[in-house]
């Protein structure tokens, strides 16, 4: 019989046969999205049973409403290749998923076409890599504890992995993805909003990298007028219009380096098919240019919106997220990592105060509570902020940040319970503005002091650290003379 034969002669594999491979998780989804096949290992990995999830749809499974703090997969690969076609090879991603298991998944997903043309099913296979990644990981970390790059700072970049403060589960998981994309050459997208650390990561990635020798050259591509753009990233050649001269691009300048795109959900759509191509073949050409040139760098970008909002929102093309996200990082805000507060602003303190000749180190409980409260729209970059303001308010010789170094919005929008205007103050109704609240604030202050100072106005102006003068004009401003003594 010829083998043609021997195949006709095997009874078809049923979906059954799929559903028990144990090492290799199998998914297949009908042309409706509903999940048709689900192999133990999906068990395994997922933590549900099959007969929780035959006949529901991947979304419905990770239906937000019902389990709003779980960490999700990207948009399901696999209801995107029943949309679109699209294939997907082994990408990794990461989630929680609803059994409450943690996975690590390296997953690749396969329209299946009926007789017709139409995609009739769409498969999808993964597995667990979470063991495989821990060990690229700790492979990594003896490499990189081996070569500590003296290079870099020349290289154009301040930040590795060591200055990246945040032990919240969250932001060391970015850290642990971050160091394995580092040892690819693959494209990487991080996203998060503004002040999260984006920049900071696509430094520490290109640092931990073999491309750490070589330039990092950052471009923010919001800050470039549009007609600008398209020659700042690939150069200009003589003649291409009146006045070119032969000039290199940042494709250019980034040799061998890192090329990092910031806020790239800015750059003008137009433009963004150009990258598309740049990123599909490998080549560039100079703006006037006629000869192409090879694409020699590793591209980072970055964006301040969710992937799939910049795309639905025509910021951000499909097909060049898709060529861009090879592996995505996903920066979590600093409010959603509120335990990392306070040892970041600690760590910022400690960098900072010595240099402005400050002893202050730590942040005092008030603080601590009205840093507690605060929404942090700016994220890192804002408590960057405060803390280097407070840093020049603190007296010279105070230990800790105060309530009152703090700025005033932080202050009126977070009170802690030493931050908040002492109740029952002369002249406090409840009704009153900020810098009322504030006078009556520095009078209480300044009253108390002098109480504990036996009225003494020398050591309360010291323990003020204002000057005498200045504590009697202000003992003078809020009628406090009596308490003078
Ligand atoms: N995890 C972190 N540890 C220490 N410093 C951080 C961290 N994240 C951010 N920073 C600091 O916060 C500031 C803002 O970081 P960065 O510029 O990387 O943010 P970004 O997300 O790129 O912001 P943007 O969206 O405005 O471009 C910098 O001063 C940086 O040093």
């Amino acid at each position: 019989m010829s083998m043609e034969k021997d195949l006709k002669a095997l009874r078809p594999l049923s979906i059954g046969d799929l559903e028990r491979i144990t090492d290799m998780a199998v998914m297949i989804l009908d042309a409706e999205g509903r999940i048709i096949c689900y192999s133990k290992g999906c068990e395994k990995i997922e933590a549900l049973r099959r007969d929780e999830v035959i006949g529901k749809s991947p979304e419905e499974l990770y239906n937000p409403q019902q389990f709003p703090n779980i960490i999700r997969p990207k948009r399901s690969m696999v209801l995107d290749t029943l949309k679109t076609g699209k294939i997907y090879q082994e990408t990794l991603d990461y989630y929680t998923t609803v059994g409450g298991n943690e996975a690590n998944i390296l997953c690749s997903t396969y329209p299946i076409y009926g007789k017709n043309g139409k995609i009739d099913y769409a498969l999808c296979i993964y597995r667990e890599v979470s063991d495989y990644l821990e060990m690229i990981a700790e492979g990594n970390k003896k490499q990189s504890d081996r070569q500590i790059p003296s290079h870099y700072q020349q290289n154009g970049t301040q930040h590795t992995f060591d200055n990246v403060i945040g032990s919240s589960p969250m932001l060391q998981k970015a850290i642990y993805r971050g160091k394995i994309v580092a040892k690819t050459d693959a494209p990487v997208l991080i996203w998060g909003e503004t002040g999260t650390g984006k920049e900071v990561f696509a430094q520490s990635i290109h640092n931990y990298s073999a491309f750490s020798p070589y330039p990092f050259v950052a471009v923010n591509c919001s800050a470039i007028p549009e007609a600008l753009l398209e020659s700042t990233l690939f150069g200009t050649c003589k003649g291409s219009y009146t006045g070119a001269v032969n000039r290199k691009g940042l494709f250019e300048e980034a040799e061998n380096g890192t090329l990092f795109l910031d806020e790239l959900n800015s750059m003008a759509v137009g433009l963004q098919s150009k990258l598309l191509r740049v990123l599909e073949t490998g080549r560039f050409r100079s703006v006037g240019g006629q000869e192409e040139k090879p694409c020699k760098c590793r591209i980072i970008s970055a964006i301040n919106e969710e992937p799939f909002i910049a795309i639905e929102n025509s910021h951000l093309r499909a097909d060049l997220y898709y060529r861009l996200a090879v592996f995505s990082i996903e920066l979590p805000p600093l409010a959603s990592r509120r335990e990392d507060i306070a040892e970041t602003a600690e760590y910022f303190i400690g960098s900072m105060a010595p240099v402005l000749g400050k002893k202050v180190t730590r942040l005092s409980s008030a603080v601590k509570q009205i840093f507690e409260s605060h929404s942090w729209p700016g994220n890192v970059r804002e408590l960057r902020h405060i803390i280097t303001q407070a840093i020049y308010f603190a007296g010279k010789d105070e230990a800790f940040i105060k309530p009152h170094h703090l700025p005033e919005y932080l202050l009126r929008t977070n009170t802690a319970p030493e931050a908040a205007p002492p109740s029952g103050l002369p002249g406090t109704s409840g009704e009153e503005g900020l810098s009322q609240l504030m006078n009556a604030y520095e009078a209480k202050i300044i009253q108390d002091t002098l109480e504990k100072t036996g009225h003494n106005v020398s050591r309360a102006a010291k323990q003020l650290q204002i000057s005498r003068t200045n504590l009697h004009n202000k003992i003078k401003k809020y009628n406090l003379e009596k308490a003078e003594g």
